[in-house]
């Protein structure tokens, strides 16, 4: 794992998670949809002498995945965000694995997105036929809008090669996200996709998220755009260094955090380079506009999209939302074991 030097020398200084954060307020933040299994997000907030951080691994990571998250959650609490190269992100629209009558409805939540992300592949390719209903209301409810689908790793090799010929035939696609689970499976598909001139590129999301080594999809060709992520990398700084080695077109995304965790995505957006060789030298739509898949936040107003983009900057939350989304006594348990958990496991690895 990438530890920044800052967050290393913080390791070797302080006596634990309760030595760098003055506060640490678990909540759980109602959805307005289903996504990614959940109806409710379970989250902790920090408070560090940089300001307000999240500390976001979803609940089944055991501590050496969650330490990631540990690291990018001192990072924020500890350091100033970078010198943003832009004051705003272009956010894309994000389209949970709903039926396609509800496709409307969620998408008018992120009017001006220049881009739009669909969930596929729910129940592997068992949900073609359904994906593809979602994606024809999808082009329907936003003309204008980039096309990407995020199949989250649910496809053998096999059936994703289907998934690519159908999803080619919808029309056009700004990239395949994590169609299949190695890196090994993303580089056979996409020498495939290139050998048989299929206009389709593929992102690599887990693969780099979730990698012992996020570099070997650069390595061997396996996809065409990263998506990286400031929290399961290790922070602002560590995500924007593995965008630099590997060299790829990058696309910032959320981990469904609130607003809080969301403004350090913004941040990395913010200070990435653009790539040059791809989407037509535009700053790419990231992820981040994920709150507006909340039905409550703990920021007011919280972190949403105004006309495709976010304002980039730290956001704090709200005393009385921190109140009223505050977990139970089991849950602040959870979360301070946690923290102190991952600590550990950060500890010994700097
Ligand atoms: O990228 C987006 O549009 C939103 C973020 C998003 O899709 C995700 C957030 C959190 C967990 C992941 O399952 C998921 C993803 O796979 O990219
Ligand atoms: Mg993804």
């Amino acid at each position: 794992m990438l530890i920044v030097p800052e967050v290393r020398a913080l390791l070797t200084r302080a006596d634990g998670p309760r030595d760098v954060f003055d506060r640490i307020v678990p909540v759980a933040l109602p959805m307005v949809t289903r996504f990614r299994g959940l109806t409710v997000r379970q989250t902790c907030l920090v408070h560090g002498p940089a300001g307000w951080a999240e500390f976001a691994p979803f609940e089944e990571y055991a501590a050496p995945e969650a330490a990631h998250w540990l690291a990018a959650a001192l990072e924020s609490a500890v350091l100033e965000f970078p010198e943003p190269l832009r004051a705003t992100v272009p956010v894309n629209a994000t389209i949970p694995a709903v039926a396609a009558e509800d496709v409307a409805g969620l998408a008018a939540r992120f009017t001006g997105a220049q881009a739009v992300k669909v969930k596929i592949a729910e129940h592997g390719i068992a949900s073609l036929t359904e994906d593809l209903a979602r994606i024809a209301a999808v082009r329907a409810a936003m003309p204008e809008a980039a096309l990407r689908c995020d199949a989250n790793a649910a496809y053998s090799p096999a059936e994703a090669r289907q998934a690519v010929v159908a999803l080619a035939e919808t029309g056009s696609l700004q990239y395949l996200e994590q169609p299949v689970a190695t890196v090994e499976e993303l580089a056979d598909l996409r020498a495939w996709i290139g050998a048989e001139g299929l206009p389709v590129p593929l992102a690599a999301d887990e693969s780099i998220r979730k990698a012992a080594d996020p570099l070997r999809v650069a390595a061997l060709g396996a996809a065409d755009v990263i998506i990286v992520k400031a929290q399961p990398l290790g922070g602002i700084r560590a995500a924007a260094e593995v965008v630099a080695q590997a060299g790829l077109p990058a696309v910032v995304s959320s981990a469904l955090e609130s607003s809080v965790g969301l403004a350090a995505g913004a941040a990395l957006a913010a200070w990435l380079p653009v790539p040059e060789a791809a989407f037509d030298g535009h700053a790419p739509a990231a992820g981040l506009g994920t709150a507006a898949l909340f039905a409550s936040d703990v920021c007011a107003p919280p972190l949403l999209p105004v006309g495709g983009a976010l304002p980039v900057g730290r956001t704090a939350p709200d005393e009385a939302l921190l109140r009223a989304h505050a977990a139970g006594p089991e849950r602040v348990r959870f979360w301070t074991e946690r923290l102190e958990a991952c600590w550990e496991v950060l500890r010994r690895e700097a």
